[in-house]
């Protein structure tokens, strides 16, 4: 589902000089630019002279902008408040399209609109009136707002309409009659921003903006998303990350999924105002439910076995995700040394049974992380290579789940968040350094655990996949071993980026379906005359 935001969405600051200010598009590096036959104009942004703080394409997105809204903001130096920017922008939005002046600056901004997809006869997003219609209905939570953050938006609420009278906007529509909002009815709009606000993120999922998207905001959160919102431009995409059934609620995640659950509540319950009784919550909360219940019959830890016994599906996740510290004393203290010997041990799984279609892998009888990443990848890959469906995927996936409760695991476990955190930077510092092995082995540990907490379509997913097919390609020392396995991972990375980038064309999300390709054609000559059979695409 494609919708459109009620205003420009606000760049952070730091994020000004990157992309055009009407329609978002990255600016090339001037070194880069240089090497291309493009014009000037195409490659390199052009910064307002009067305030030399917006930047945009070209004149065309300069007039664009101006007529639309630079001009109210040009000389005002309030605007580096998020909230303070947002609200004003916001109001004038909202102004210009009662009294019908507004200028629709979202179709010219489409990446390319001749190759948009659209659904027979539908328009490419909702019209704007439906937007500002939507943004009315939406939760604002203020009855329940702590009295400082309404405090807070007061001021900002007072200062946004005194700069609006200040500058003289028209408020011409018959709502307004010439007056700017109330400053209650501003700060109304300011708690709506609070629990329906996104921040807009590149394909490569780097956050570079905020902006209110009523419609998007309308599906309400799980911790087990069947949906994931993604932006192209300005405009921001819902997309199915599964197969969903009619009368199914659609819902994504405004947390990360890989977060432990008693952070996931906090944070919903302090942004969002509610108690979270998605199906992973409910599993998880059944659960302990129950274990209260035996422990007063039964002896505290023969009440445990039996209450982890009975476990099932997401209800083991969060008891796997939680717990140890890292370190060679479980303190959360370690060093690139101790990392190293970590990860070493973890061998790379052979490429020709990640395409194996079949009964899953025998679980080892103890977990290290060289046994979970190896154990993971091969009963999960080779699943999503074969497009099995969600109800397929999801057994094997509980399956995995219940194998790794069972059975005995090394100390401290591979698959907690702190090992999590220390497994990427560690990652991050290997790519930096380009010691590709250690950061392949490294790469396919962090996969095994995203694929035990993600939704298997998920883009964190994708992305990290085609770094690690990269790194892994890097590798030349391992030789053809690691070249088949980059493959393997670049096609189930072509498959995870299909559903969560999507294909299309003029866009950087479809671009980079196309730049994996591209990927392994490279590959696919490197492994000459016997390439593997071809990952299903
Ligand atoms: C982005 S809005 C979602 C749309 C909202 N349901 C509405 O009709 O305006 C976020 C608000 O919806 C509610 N919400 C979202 N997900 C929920 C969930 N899983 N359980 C209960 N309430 C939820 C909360 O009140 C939250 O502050």
């Amino acid at each position: 589902m494609r919708s459109r935001p009620l205003c420009n969405p606000v760049l952070f600051p730091t994020h000004r000089s990157q992309h055009c200010e009407t329609c978002f598009k990255t600016r090339i590096p001037a070194s880069a630019a240089a090497a291309t036959t493009t014009s000037k104009s195409a490659r390199e942004l052009e910064r307002c002279s009067v305030c030399k703080k917006r930047y945009y394409c070209d004149r065309t997105c300069f007039t664009v902008a101006w007529k639309g809204w630079h001009r109210w903001i040009c000389a005002d130096k309030d605007m580096e408040d998020l909230d303070y920017e947002m609200l004003k922008m916001i109001v004038m939005s909202i102004e210009r399209l009662r009294n019908g002046s507004f200028r629709d600056t979202i179709s010219s901004a489409a990446p390319d609109a001749s190759t948009t997809a659209t659904t027979a006869g539908m328009p490419l997003q909702e019209p704007l009136e439906l937007t500002a219609y939507v943004f009315s209905t939406l939760m604002g939570h203020s009855t329940v707002s702590d009295p400082g953050t309404l405090a807070k938006y007061e001021e900002i609420a007072t200062r946004v309409r005194e700069q609006l009278i200040q500058i003289k906007f028209p408020f011409k529509s018959s709502v307004s009659q010439g007056e700017p909002p109330s400053v209650q009815e501003l700060i109304q709009y300011l708690c709506r921003f609070h629990c329906n606000n996104f921040s807009i993120h590149d394909a490569q999922l780097f956050t570079m903006a905020e902006g209110t998207f009523p419609v998007g905001a309308l599906f309400n959160h799980s911790c087990r998303p069947n949906a994931i919102v993604m932006y192209e431009g300005q405009i921001q995409i819902v997309r199915a990350l599964e197969d969903i059934e009619v009368g199914q609620e659609v819902c994504s995640s405004y947390v990360d999924n890989g977060v432990q659950r008693q952070e996931r509540r906090l944070l919903l319950k302090e942004k969002y105002y509610f108690d979270c009784h998605c199906p992973r919550c409910e599993e998880e909360e059944e659960g302990e439910g129950d274990e209260k219940e035996e422990s007063k019959d039964m002896v505290e830890s023969e009440s445990k076995k039996t209450a982890d016994q009975r476990k099932t599906g997401f209800r083991i996740l969060d008891d796997l995700i939680e717990g140890d510290q890292d370190g060679p004393n479980g303190d959360g203290k370690v060093d690139g040394e101790w990392l190293t010997k970590q990860f070493e041990a973890i061998i790379l799984p052979g490429a020709k049974s990640l395409q194996m279609v079949g009964p899953p892998l025998k679980a080892p009888k103890i977990f290290t992380r060289a046994s979970f990443t190896s154990y993971i990848l091969h009963s999960l890959v080779p699943l999503i290579q074969s497009g099995a469906t969600e109800a397929e995927y999801r057994a094997r996936l509980f399956d995995v789940y219940g194998k790794l409760q069972s059975t005995e695991h090394c100390q401290p476990k591979p698959f907690t968040t702190t090992v999590m955190t220390h497994a990427t930077s560690f990652f991050n510092t290997c790519l930096e350094h380009q010691s590709w092995r250690l950061a392949s082995k490294i790469g396919c540990f962090i996969l095994a655990q995203y694929l035990m907490i993600y939704p298997r379509h998920h883009p964190l997913v994708g992305l990290h996949g085609f770094t690690l097919a990269k790194s892994l390609w890097n590798d030349v020392e391992a030789g053809m071993t690691s070249v088949r396995l980059s493959y393997e991972i670049l096609g189930l990375t072509r498959r995870i980026l299909k559903v969560s980038h999507g294909i299309q064309r003029g866009d950087e999300n479809g671009d980079l379906v196309r730049e994996v390709e591209a990927f392994m054609k490279t590959v696919e000559t490197e492994l000459g005359s016997s390439p593997l059979p071809s990952p299903s695409a």
